[in-house]
């Protein structure tokens, strides 16, 4: 598009002043190419799907036409108590909260206060009901919040949507996914079918014919690529390295040290594993003087969906607040739409399983024309087939490997003394342990629903250089590892030791909470007593148990339980009518027996021994 187009005036449409006020003075000079072709449709009578690259401004190009369609329509006047004109959903909160107070610095422009915005989001801190006073008392005519959320509200006997003449779905490809599409479908079903809809993200691909879900009529689509018709915008840098597992927690400290930027973002593949590793930094910050690991100047935070909704909205305000050196350790609920304008350099420690998550993630720097860095971390080995696997999806990563320590290899690195650490601040503390295992169980977990299952293999992956990763020093017991491992023995020190398993004594291993510690000596005093050794046996069955086994067994159990539950229903009806029929009923309850035999015998086989590791 020629930059003379893009000028507000060109715009073939016209603004209030109010608004083109405010875009002056958010020093917006001109519009994006997406806010050009999208403001006049959705502004005039068109539904639309917008299909543009991350930081492109979006947000802008529904808000304005929202705040249009309100005085366009005289809802001041026209929209009455209990009714509202827009909604805006998203499906984070803390996305939500950035749209709310995008609308915000627009209304700030505008001479009175009658247009206003609420914002409903999951918190402990107001309930529905609090929302709903909220909104009778304020009669915003704009609603900003997350699927589950909106629904709850909207089904209120006080809220009216009836009104509504606006939805958009921010980040429409998410929406429509199976975690979220039946209460986006419930909520676009309780909307007046005579309203205009709009969906906005940068993979709008991907909701695939779940688009036609949410009741457009004859829409307009709206593509907007990069320059070189790639799906990342051009002043963001692909980047990748190939690291071997073992060192991939070095390395991002090395990078973190050595490298200049104001914001990072960090992403870890799950909740637990930023808890755990934000953990371990803090300890190495707090001992820096000593280690001196780690740069005293780095202000980390960690932020992930397991966190209370007003801690997460304070961190990523504090992050957002830091100037330099700021860098968040985080999971995808920071991938999409969140826009931080300083954030120059993002790293992935290992590719989202979802590759649409890939240029979400890296979109979270170099927006809006400004230049950003986006660095992956690669497994050595089959994960290298990830680059030709996204240049077919117009993805081009180049290799960058100059902000690596060159040391860091398994070839080169003979004496761990970083991982010695590691070791010894985790062996201060059994909880810690308990944490390092579940995060690495967690990471296998994720790593095993790769939608990429053919580069993200399991029987590829290097399990003992992701153990010591995560600062562990035996491996815990998962069919996984079992299956896939090969050679363990002439790696390990045999059970699952990656450590000389004399340097450790596991009874002695414990935990600084007290609690935990009278259970854990209590149970081993337990263990000791037992001079049966069939019970014996059985007692460090339990205990050693692989931790994914346990789940299985628990989720197999359930479903057995459900099909006895349905059988015995069946049995039930059957039984009701054929009652006269003697030989029916015979037939019908040996085939019950054998059913319970079946089972009976099932569990017997279940129980042989399973393993002897000494985990959770
Ligand atoms: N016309 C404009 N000129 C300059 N900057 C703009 C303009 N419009 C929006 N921006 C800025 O561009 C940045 C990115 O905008 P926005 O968050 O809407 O992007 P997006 O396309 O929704 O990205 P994502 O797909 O990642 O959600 C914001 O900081 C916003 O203030």
């Amino acid at each position: 598009m020629p930059k003379s187009s893009l000028k507000w005036d060109s715009l073939k449409y016209e603004l209030q002043p109010w608004i083109k006020n405010a875009i002056e003075i958010m020093g917006f000079e001109h519009m994006t190419p997406v806010q050009a072709s999208t403001i006049p449709m959705f502004a005039g009578n068109k539904d639309v799907v917008v299909d543009s690259v991350t930081g492109s401004g979006k947000t802008v190009a529904f808000v304005i036409p929202i705040l249009e369609k309100i005085i366009h329509e005289n809802a001041i006047r026209n929209v009455k108590k209990g009714h509202f004109h827009s909604l805006i959903i998203s499906p984070t909160r803390e996305l939500a909260k950035q749209i709310q107070s995008v609308i915000n610095s627009f209304l700030e422009h505008y001479e009175h206060d009658n247009i206003k915005s609420q914002l409903l989001v999951g918190t402990n801190e107001h309930s529905i009901r609090d929302d709903v006073n909220r909104f009778l008392d304020d009669r915003p005519l704009i609603l900003v919040g997350t699927p589950g959320r909106i629904l709850d509200f909207i089904q209120f006997p006080n809220i009216k949507p009836q009104s509504c003449s606006m939805v958009v779905l921010d980040e429409a490809d998410r929406l429509l996914d199976v975690s979220f599409v039946a209460d986006v479908e419930n909520i676009l079903n309780l909307l007046p079918k005579q309203r205009r809809t709009g969906l906005f993200s940068a993979t709008i691909d991907s909701a695939g014919s779940n688009i036609f879900k949410t009741g457009l009529r004859n829409p307009v689509k709206i593509k907007v690529n990069s320059k070189n018709n790639q799906a990342a915008p051009s002043s963001l840098k692909l980047n990748y390295c190939v690291v071997d597992p073992e060192y991939k927690l070095q390395q991002l400290l090395h990078i973190l040290n050595k490298f200049k930027f104001k914001k990072c973002i960090v992403y870890f593949p799950t909740c637990i594993s930023v808890t755990f590793f934000y953990g371990f930094i803090q300890h190495l910050q707090n001992n820096q003087k000593k280690d001196n690991l780690i740069n005293e100047d780095l202000h980390i935070f960690s932020l992930h969906g397991k966190l209370q909704t007003t801690s997460r909205m304070k961190t990523l305000q504090s992050f957002t607040d830091t100037l330099n050196n700021s860098v968040l350790l985080t999971t995808d609920v920071a991938a999409r739409g969140i826009d931080i304008p300083d954030v120059d350099l993002v790293i992935q420690l290992d590719p989202p399983n979802d590759t649409d998550l890939f240029l979400h993630r890296c979109g979270r720097t170099g927006r809006a024309n400004r230049i950003g860095k986006a660095l992956t971390f690669i497994n050595r080995g089959r994960e290298e087939d990830f680059i030709p696997f996204m240049e077919v999806k117009n993805v081009n990563l180049e290799e960058d490997s100059t902000m690596l320590n060159p040391e860091l290899t398994t070839e080169n690195c003979k004496e761990d003394t970083f991982y010695n650490l590691f070791k010894s601040w985790i062996l201060h503390d059994r909880d810690r342990f308990d944490h390092a295992v579940k995060s690495y169980v967690a990471f296998i977990r994720y790593y095993s629903n790769h939608s990429a299952s053919s580069i993200f293999r399991l029987q590829s992956f290097d399990y003992i250089g992701l153990a010591k990763m995560f600062g562990l020093f035996r491996l815990p017991r998962m069919p996984e590892i079992t299956r896939n491992l090969k050679n363990a023995d002439a790696v390990t020190f045999g059970d699952g030791w990656i450590v000389d398993p004399q340097t450790i004594d596991m009874d002695k291993f414990h935990y600084l909470d007290e609690k935990k510690e009278k259970k854990r000596l209590h149970d081993l005093a337990n263990l000791q007593k037992i001079h049966d050794k069939k019970k014996l046996k059985f007692e460090l069955k339990k205990k050693n148990m692989s931790w994914s086994n346990k789940t299985d067994t628990k989720e197999s159990k359930t479903k057995r339980r459900e099909k006895m539950a349905l059988k015995r229903k069946a049995i039930e009806e059957e039984l009701a009518k054929n009652d006269d029929s003697d030989s029916d009923h015979e037939e019908v309850t040996t085939d019950w027996k054998e059913e319970i035999m079946a089972s009976k015998k099932r569990k017997h086989n279940d129980s042989g021994i399973q393993g002897s590791f000494d985990d959770l």
